[in-house]
């Protein structure tokens, strides 16, 4: 296909941001919108959320064999390296936080213990009302298979919660950003992920491309543009990370600089992975599937918001908790209010096509859940878990059934907060909350670039006309001068 045509264009230092305006397509919502909203009402508070205990340790099993391949790779550096907690050091773990699944359990509502508080009523004739409810034992296992088997149409992703390798790891202390991961491997998983387990245009002339170009998304119906679009989204956000916590320098320079090396911006990079120059005319598209993917996860967050408000957050520390409880109520109260949300009722209808298109979408997702367990650096397994976690959370919620009405179970169980159906697992939500401050982050991190862009634009033409120094800020982030020349630099599509 014709590269020239993308190649002939000069990159201007803002060029990546001139198409991210206006309709995000595939919704009502425009990007404006969408960065107003999340940059002045909802970063701040959800970055202030996820930095309470109940959302900053994950359970995650990173030694999880990859069920595809042998692992082949290796940390490029020694950033990739992840600092697990011991069980005792997680708030509320001594409490027996980790049991709260069988409190929970349904089943505890029929005990004698839970009916007990019947018994003293005048009215209740308990030898009429008898109800024999023996299930012979052959019964119960089928039962239990008819249950895993209706539980795991729900699911959309893998959950270690259970796994006895699972450890938890503070979040706060592994922070997302650049690790060096690169080459084969994480080629690998992209290409795994993009050529097996996202849908494609049935018609793709290219057929040798393992990555969907937005051009050919026209050809696919809305439910498989919605996924593509989604993991295009969370890889854009992976990417955007790396770029704003760059590691721009090893070693101290001066004796200021912090002994784990100096991280922040590198606009270069940013320009490198989303300017239209550089990547075919992608970039820019993969930006605005970043605003699509936010505004999934936001409507999941709206829809399950019955539910999420009435969680108990229980870490042990009754301050703590209800300070979590209270910021939860004030972030969903302003994700209520977003004017234009995701309408996910438009997808999947349509009998029982629509039913198998459905099955297909959670299967593709499922795998590339398990695609993560592949990925061969401990920190980016650690944030690539945790983000399709939260994703595969997010699609359950918005394409389950059982989610089209999360406040009744809540309102109808006569007993305490306790023992209502448990819907979501302590970790899908702790992974929900936090994929939605990643990619909240990204858009923030946007506009940092934007400025820092803009500002180096002006820098160099000041420079152009008067010839001054240049700005030693620039040389800290990594700018150089010849950012990218036209037609010189290769596209890195399909590398
Ligand atoms: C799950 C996972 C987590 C990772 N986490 C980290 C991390 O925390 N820190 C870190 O430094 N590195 C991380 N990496 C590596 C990082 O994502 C890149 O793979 C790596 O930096 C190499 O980049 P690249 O330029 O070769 O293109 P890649 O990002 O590897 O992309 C491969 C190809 O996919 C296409 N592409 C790129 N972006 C998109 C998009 N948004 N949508 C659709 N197609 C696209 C392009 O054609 C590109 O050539 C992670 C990788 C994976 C798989």
């Amino acid at each position: 296909y014709d590269t020239e045509l993308y190649e002939t264009k000069p990159c201007d230092s803002n060029v990546c941001f001139e198409a991210l305006h206006g309709a995000l397509g595939d919704c009502s919502c425009n990007v404006d919108t969408i960065d107003y909203f999340n940059n002045v009402k909802i970063f701040p508070r959800i970055q202030s959320l996820v930095s309470k205990d109940y959302f900053r340790f994950y359970k995650v099993n990173l030694k999880k064999e990859c069920p595809f391949w042998a692992d082949d790779s290796r940390c490029a550096i020694k950033y990739c390296h992840i600092k697990t907690c011991t069980k005792e050091s997680v708030p509320g773990y001594a409490n027996g936080y980790e049991n709260e699944h069988e409190l929970e359990a349904p089943a505890v509502k029929y005990t004698k213990e839970a009916q007990s508080g019947c018994s003293n009523d005048p009215d209740l004739d308990l030898d009429l009302g008898y109800l024999n409810t023996t299930i012979s034992a052959a019964s119960q296992y089928e039962i239990a298979k008819w249950k895993a088997h209706d539980e795991s149409l729900e699911k959309f992703c893998g959950n270690d919660d259970r796994d006895a390798e699972a450890e938890y790891v503070d979040l706060s202390l592994n922070p997302e950003r650049y690790t060096g991961y690169k080459g084969p491997s994480a080629h690998r998983i992209w290409r795994s992920i993009y050529q097996e387990n996202c849908f494609r245009p049935k018609l793709n002339p290219y057929e040798s491309f393992p990555y969907v170009l937005s051009t050919d998304l026209s050809n696919m119906c809305l439910e498989k543009r919605v996924f593509y679009r989604a993991v295009s989204g969370m890889h854009t956000s992976i990417n955007i990370h790396l770029c704003s916590k760059y590691l721009l320098s090893e070693k101290s320079v001066g004796f200021a600089a912090p002994p784990e090396g100096e991280w922040g911006p590198n606009i270069e990079e940013f320009q490198r992975r989303f300017d239209p120059s550089q990547t075919l005319g992608e970039g820019p598209n993969w930006l605005k599937n970043l605003y699509f993917v936010y505004l999934l996860e936001m409507r999941a967050l709206a829809k399950a918001g019955p539910y999420l408000e009435k969680e108990e957050y229980y870490t042990g520390n009754p301050t703590e908790d209800e300070e979590t409880r209270l910021a939860i109520r004030n972030m969903l109260g302003v994700i209520y209010t977003f004017p234009d949300h995701f309408n996910e009722s438009s997808m999947f209808s349509g009998g029982s096509q629509a039913a198998n298109l459905k099955e297909e979408f959670r299967e593709h997702f499922w795998n590339i859940s398990r695609i993560m367990d592949c990925v061969g650096c401990d920190k980016c397994k650690l944030w690539g878990k945790l983000q399709t976690q939260g994703l595969g959370t997010a699609l359950k919620i918005l394409f389950s059934a059982t989610w089209d009405n999360p406040e009744s179970d809540a309102e109808q169980s006569p007993l305490s907060l306790r023992h209502r159906v448990q819907r979501l697992q302590r970790t899908e939500i702790v992974a929900l909350f936090n994929a939605f401050a990643r990619l909240s982050n990204s858009i923030r991190e946007l506009e940092n670039f934007r400025i820092l862009l803009n500002s180096n634009k002006q820098t160099n033409s000041r420079q152009n006309t008067f010839g001054g120094p240049r700005d030693a800020v620039d040389n800290k982030m990594n700018v150089k001068k010849e950012q990218c020349t036209s037609g010189g630099s290769k596209p890195r599509l399909g590398s």
